[in-house]
């Protein structure tokens, strides 16, 4: 089956910025691909690039097996694209504009459905000027939407949305999937990329630090380590502490991964008996509750917001 998205060692740079530094990365068929990156991480970049809207200085990029600059025909009836601030034009209605849309396409989606699955119908008959930011980005989807793409691209599709309309856009983004579309979507939200993906793709700096699926990310590679502290042979009457574990004498071995609590209260019975912990960096780095901010912060040293 033909990679529906694959970029190779792809750079764009505008003057002095490098927006993406050799970026590579591939989205499975049929699966939510997330690229998660802060704020300039290049991910707006990167999607245009695959939208055919921008050209990359150099590298190769495949969208559903076509280079999107040379072949925009035959991706444009197959690629939903869900851009940034929307792209609409702004004197039209929004239910009349997803209508106009949807008679572009062969078997188009029904519009009614899409109406009621991202909550339309209180500003259907509005302008898109008039719209907010939030009702754009859902006639946005809807209009990425409505031409059954096998492969969409959604650019921080729930940027701007409440609580509850960012869980409606997460639902129908899952609906794709369960009908075997291919998703790529770009956030900042490790929550969104947590509930959503099936591969999550890190991105800083223009280019890729970490890929996986949320669990290969957030479960640590390193295998458990062991934490030994021992006290020394007591020569004067008082124990001192030692560099070299000596099992002879009264050793304390601990094997495992150790929650931030577990870690603290080794550390305190520690000093506690004046025991020299061997291997405490190893305790620190095992909380079992990581995180994909974790993960982003093990791997710059920054947050992600
Ligand atoms: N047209 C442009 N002209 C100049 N600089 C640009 C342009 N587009 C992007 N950049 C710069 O390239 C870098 C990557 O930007 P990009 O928009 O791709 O990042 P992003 O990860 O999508 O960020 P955000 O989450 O803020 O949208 C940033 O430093 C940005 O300022």
């Amino acid at each position: 089956m033909t990679c529906p998205v694959e970029l190779t060692d792809v750079h764009r740079s505008f003057g002095t910025t490098r927006a993406l530094a050799g970026l590579s990365l591939r989205a499975g068929a049929g699966e939510i691909t997330a690229v998660l990156g802060p704020n300039g991480a290049g991910k707006t970049t990167a999607m245009e690039i695959c939208e055919g809207l921008q050209r990359p200085d150099s590298g190769t990029v495949r969208v559903l097996g076509h280079d999107p600059r040379t072949a925009p025909q035959v991706l444009r009836p197959r690629v939903g694209v869900m851009v940034q601030d929307g792209g609409l034009p702004v004197m039209a209605r929004a239910e009349e504009l997803l209508r106009h849309v949807a008679r572009l396409y062969a078997h188009p989606r029904e519009v009614n459905d899409l109406v009621d699955a991202l909550g339309l119908a209180p500003f259907a008959r509005t302008s898109v000027r008039r719209l907010s930011g939030g009702q754009r980005q859902r006639l946005a989807l809807a209009i990425a939407l409505v031409g059954r793409p096998e492969l969409v691209f959604l650019d921080e599709p729930s940027a701007g949305l409440d609580p509850q309309a960012r869980l409606a856009v997460w639902e129908l983004v899952r609906s794709l999937r369960a009908d075997g579309v291919s998703v790529v979507l770009s956030t900042h939200l490790m929550d969104e990329a947590a509930q959503l993906a099936d591969r999550v793709v890190i991105i800083d700096h223009g280019a890729v630090i970490a890929e996986g699926t949320v669990t290969e990310l957030t479960t640590p590679v390193t295998p458990p380590r062991v934490a030994t502290a021992a006290v020394p042979p007591a020569h004067d009457g008082a124990p001192r502490p030692t560099d070299q574990p000596d099992p002879a004498v009264g050793s304390l071995q601990l094997t495992g991964r150790f929650t931030p609590e577990a870690r603290a209260a080794v550390e305190e019975l520690a000093q506690r008996y004046e025991l020299q912990v061997h291997g405490s960096e190893a305790v620190g780095g095992l909380g079992a509750h990581r995180t994909l901010e974790d993960v982003f912060l093990d791997l710059t040293g920054r947050s992600l917001r």
